[in-house]
């Protein structure tokens, strides 16, 4: 690495020791240089720890204050009492926050204090470092926040008030707060009403519900802005410039997840005020060239379709009602007859079965990759045969027929505490692909082997009833075309008492129409096409902090 040059260095005081200390560009180094008694910080461990020596990016510094001494109190309200000896001598201080690392990709905000022999030293010290912090250009100064108070265990404000507002008035960073009041308030307001160049980047305080409507809000506003038509499936859409921010508090905070590592929300406030940036792909679900919803995670037809749509039946259940209407829903053993037909992804690097995580996504090397082959706009031309009977290629698509269980398209892993692999364990947050896992009519017996896998160190796909492709787009057609007046009557949320089962007219079989499930809405549609969009959002996070393994890969990801 590039040697820096210094812009401070002095001795200063630490906890009675005296500390030799340093700043360039990319560091805050403190090594011990004379000490009266050593202590050892246990637990949490530091950034960097030489011997003696300790170190932070400046990067990772989130704020720098002068300490008022005399009064024994820090300006955040926190109360400290300064050693005898250090205020005698060194009656001049400022303390450092900065982003600790703790245990599971938590992060944690630390505070070091030194103190100095003058005051004009001290001011100094304080200065450089703020102009250094100041120069990180990527760290938001506004945002808009908005607070579902009804997520998850209904703990949103207080959460926000509590552990996030005091490290964003930490970092200096002003916001604007909306609780909302209804359900798609905060998508609405998004949509339309917010005037975002006011803003650095938007925060939602809820779960995946509410991060999905930060998604529709800020897509379909920019899409608006820059005239293009959401309803057409081609069109190509115009990237988000804002970053999205996540605060965890919903029952299902699979986004955080994903992205951070951890539904922690100290964690996610920290990653907001360094200002990190992790792109993610968005997939467009259209119907019959109508825009219906944009999809981040799990695009799942049959089993995963069905147990939602079973579940939102039984919301009076709580919780329980996703075990419940999974016994169930893998006990009815549903099969569903249509095509599918699809781009494959062919000239990128990664495939669903390799050993290959996305892991700190934003620097990872297949999403790079990948996302510049999208951006030069590679053409996608699949020229092999297959000898499969229901199986063909035309123009590039590739076209299967068949009876499914599942049809599942993952564009991120969907590792949750649940499945810790998730669905497609190698699937990757931003290479503009989608895994689309096609699982064919099989025993019970077969299935229920094939789900346990996703909670085991065993292959999901090592199955002869299922396959899994990397694709760009695909389409859905049921065998049989569902009527307008089917769909009305599923939009409107009524059963749909009888199932229309043509080939088998004593109606004792599979109905003829799943739902699907999208990002954990219903959508009724059978039949729908989807597009990836490839790094259309950024996300204030950076990914998920691991030391990857790169079996499959020619080079060495650098992380
Ligand atoms: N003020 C509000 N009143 C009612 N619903 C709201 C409000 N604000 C947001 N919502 C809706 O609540 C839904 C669930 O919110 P969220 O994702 O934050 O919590 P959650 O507990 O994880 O929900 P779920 O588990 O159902 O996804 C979202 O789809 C959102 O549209």
């Amino acid at each position: 690495m590039e040697k820096q040059p210094r812009l401070l260095a002095s001795q200063l005081l630490l906890k009675n020791s005296l500390f030799e200390v340093s700043l360039n560009r990319v560091l805050l180094t403190w090594k011990e240089i004379a000490t009266k008694k050593k202590r050892v910080s246990g637990g949490i461990h530091h950034p960097f720890k030489v011997g003696t020596s300790h170190g932070v990016s400046v990067s990772e510094i989130l704020a720098v204050r002068e300490l008022d001494v005399d009064s024994e109190t820090k300006d955040d309200g926190r109360w400290q009492k300064m050693p005898q000896k250090s205020t005698e001598a060194y009656p001049y201080a400022f303390t450092v926050s900065y982003v600790e690392r703790a245990w599971q990709h938590r992060w944690r905000c630390s505070d070091v204090t030194f103190h100095c022999l003058e005051g004009a030293l001290c001011q100094q010290w304080v200065q450089t470092i703020r102009e250094q912090l100041t120069a990180l250009t990527s760290r938001p100064k506004h945002l808009l926040v908005y607070i579902n108070p009804y997520g998850g265990k209904q703990q949103g404000e207080r959460i926000y008030e509590q552990k996030v507002a005091p490290l964003f008035t930490l970092a200096s960073i002003s916001t604007h707060v909306i609780v909302t009041e209804h359900a798609n308030h905060a998508r609405d307001h998004l949509r339309t009403e917010a005037e975002l160049k006011k803003y650095d980047g938007v925060v939602c305080v809820g779960g995946d519900g509410m991060f999905s409507e930060m998604v529709h809000g800020l897509v379909s506003r920019t899409q608006r802005d820059n005239g293009v038509d959401q309803n057409s499936p081609e069109e190509k859409l115009v990237p988000c410039t804002l970053r999205i921010g996540i605060i965890p508090a919903g029952s299902t905070d699979c986004i955080c997840y994903a992205t951070v590592g951890i539904n922690d929300p100290v964690t996610s406030a920290l990653h907001i005020i360094v200002g990190d940036a992790q792109p993610m792909d968005v997939c467009s679900v259209h119907h019959n060239n109508t825009f219906l919803r944009y999809s981040v995670s799990l695009l799942g037809y049959g089993f995963y379709g069905d147990v939602l749509a079973d579940s939102e039946r039984k919301r009076w259940m709580g919780p329980a009602r996703y075990d419940f209407s999974g016994f169930k829903t893998f006990l009815t053993h549903h099969y569903y007859e249509g095509t599918v037909s699809f781009l494959p992804a062919t000239d990128i690097l990664g495939t669903p079965r390799d050993k290959t995580r996305c892991r700190a996504g934003s620097r990872c090397f297949i999403c790079q990759h990948n996302g510049q082959l999208y951006s030069e706009d590679a053409p996608e031309i699949c020229e092999t045969d297959t000898d499969v009977s229901d199986s063909e290629y035309k123009g590039g698509w590739r076209v299967i027929r068949g009876k499914f269980l599942a049809i599942n398209a993952a564009s991120m892993s969907c590792a949750c505490p649940r499945s810790p692999k998730g669905l497609s364990p190698a699937a990757h947050l931003a290479d503009g692909t989608t895994d689309l896992i096609l699982v064919r009519k099989c025993s019970r017996f077969n299935f229920l082997r094939h789900l346990l896998r996703h909670t085991s160190k065993y292959d999901q796909f090592d199955m002869n009833f299922v396959e899994v492709h990397r694709v760009r787009r695909f389409r859905f057609t049921p065998r049989y075309c569902q009527s307008d007046s089917e769909l009305d009557l599923r939009e409107n949320g009524k059963r749909l008492f009888s199932q229309i089962c043509r080939d088998h007219p004593a109606c004792s079989c599979s109905p003829a129409y799943s739902s699907w499930n999208c990002d954990g809405e219903i959508l009724p549609h059978a039949a729908i096409e989807v597009g990836v969009h490839c790094q259309l959002i950024k996300l204030f996070a950076r990914g998920i902090e691991e030391q990857p393994v790169f079996e499959d890969l020619p080079n060495p990801c650098v992380v």
